[in-house]
């Protein structure tokens, strides 16, 4: 660091964390870090389906702490990370991260705290953009930060994210053939206002009660009914199955007892899985499918990303934005499209570093947020940054998800004619 001269300006003169409640209600860890001249601010989500390679979440109640006198996430950022990076150039984020990965000292972050370290690494990236008085976007990705990423909408709400007896968790619409995201987002919620219609007068008004991630969460039992619905939602707001394609995330862990996956009332093996997810793609206009099996079954997701080889097959719990679990998958063809959720692996650059890798292989990125959200946007800034293909923020409504759409098209605004949307 010694080339650039010291500066005022972006040394770190304090950090402060708090508890602050999540969008189910949880407490979750945010983090303040003051410059000489500017501040940032942050907070951590939180995954209900989590994959069981993720990085560690610290809770203060967590079984594997009892007894052994570990303090909080909050308390590890407000003594042992603060004491370490007072004084630190917030504009040297890869070091800075480096040095929390070394302080830690495990390969899953158990000792501070994934939480406490992602609050810490994200604070950071927004005081250095606010410190250097650029936006967050062209702070991360440079002159790269000109692409805005097909949204992918959660609209209709099943498996760990609602209450009803769907198994896929997640089913979603992709206005993919729009000029620009703003109008994407029009197109988007002008077809989940047609699908809450569609579920109302099928349903009952009970069912546009919503899900964990603000999509509408039907008594539907069976995988067909919903997808029919969605179908319908496109049709009726006035457009085409190109012009708005379905993602689905299966989360297929959930579902999964060790042996064979319950699904649509009937009990599967990963074969009988196989055929199924393939007859679906030759019925629906499905782009994407996330975690169609459970989260070790490399060989099950290579044999569908060659079956299905114009589909996006995601690694979610797969691949838990883990280098060393993607460059796994990428030697076995497993998938074609990285999920990127920064609180899996717990820095802004190990999560740069997958989304790099996956570029470098031919993978679709898509940046996404977690069940348990916060008003936090900065997934949106790295979804720029990074020239990621898709974002993944659930519905286009309920003010956690809309935070980040909401930044989007600010972004948007301010890149001006330089923006581009896009193409999938
Ligand atoms: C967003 C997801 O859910 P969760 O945050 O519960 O893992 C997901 O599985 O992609
Ligand atoms: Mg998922």
């Amino acid at each position: 660091m010694s080339y650039i001269r010291e500066d005022l300006r972006y040394k770190i003169e304090n950090i402060h964390a708090r508890e602050i409640i999540d969008s189910r209600g949880n407490p979750t860890v945010e983090v303040d870090v003051f410059t000489g001249n500017g501040f940032g601010r942050s907070s951590v989500p939180s995954g209900a389906s989590t994959g069981t390679n993720e990085a560690l979440e610290l809770r203060d109640k967590d079984e594997r702490y009892r007894g052994k006198g570990v303090i909080s996430a909050v308390d590890n950022v407000n003594n042992t990370i603060k004491n370490e990076l007072l004084g630190m150039d917030v504009r040297y984020q890869r070091q800075i991260d480096g040095l929390l990965i070394d302080l830690d000292g495990t390969d899953n972050k158990m000792n501070l705290g994934a939480n406490a370290i992602l609050g810490v690494s994200m604070a950071i990236a927004k005081a250095a953009a606010d410190s250097l008085n650029i936006p967050l976007y062209t702070h991360l990705g440079g002159t790269n930060s000109f692409n805005l990423p097909v949204p992918t909408m959660n609209v209709l709400n099943g498996g760990e994210h609602a209450g009803n007896k769907l198994a896929i968790q997640e089913f979603m619409i992709q206005p993919k053939e729009a000029g620009s995201f703003t109008e994407s987002m029009q197109m988007g919620v002008e077809t989940y206002h047609a699908l809450g219609k569609i579920l109302e007068s099928k349903y009952g008004p009970a069912a546009t009660n919503v899900g964990d991630e603000g999509g509408y969460a039907p008594p539907i039992d069976v995988t067909s009914d919903a997808l029919d619905c969605l179908v319908n939602a496109v049709e009726e707001a006035g457009y085409s199955e190109t012009d708005i394609t379905i993602g689905l995330d299966a989360a297929a862990s959930e579902f999964f007892d060790g042996n064979s996956y319950s699904i649509d009332g009937k009990v599967m093996d990963s074969s009988e899985l196989m055929d199924y997810y393939l007859e679906l793609l030759d019925t629906y206009p499905i782009l994407s499918i996330e975690d169609p099996f459970h989260e070790e079954a490399f060989e099950d997701f290579a044999e569908l990303t060659r079956e299905a080889w114009n589909t996006i097959i995601v690694g979610d719990d797969l691949f838990v934005t883990n280098v060393n679990r993607l460059s796994r998958g990428i030697e076995m063809d497993a998938a074609n499209g990285l999920l990127l959720k920064v609180n899996q692996i717990g820095t802004i650059s190990e999560s740069f570093d997958a989304a790099s890798m996956a570029n470098r292989n031919g993978y679709n990125v898509i940046v996404s947020h977690r069940s348990g959200e916060t008003e936090d946007s900065i997934i949106s800034d790295i979804s720029v940054a990074l020239g990621a293909d898709m974002i993944k923020t659930g519905a286009p409504a309920r003010s956690e998800r809309t935070s980040k759409y909401n930044q989007l098209l600010r972004i948007e605004e301010n890149l001006g004619d330089v923006s581009r949307f896009m193409q999938l």
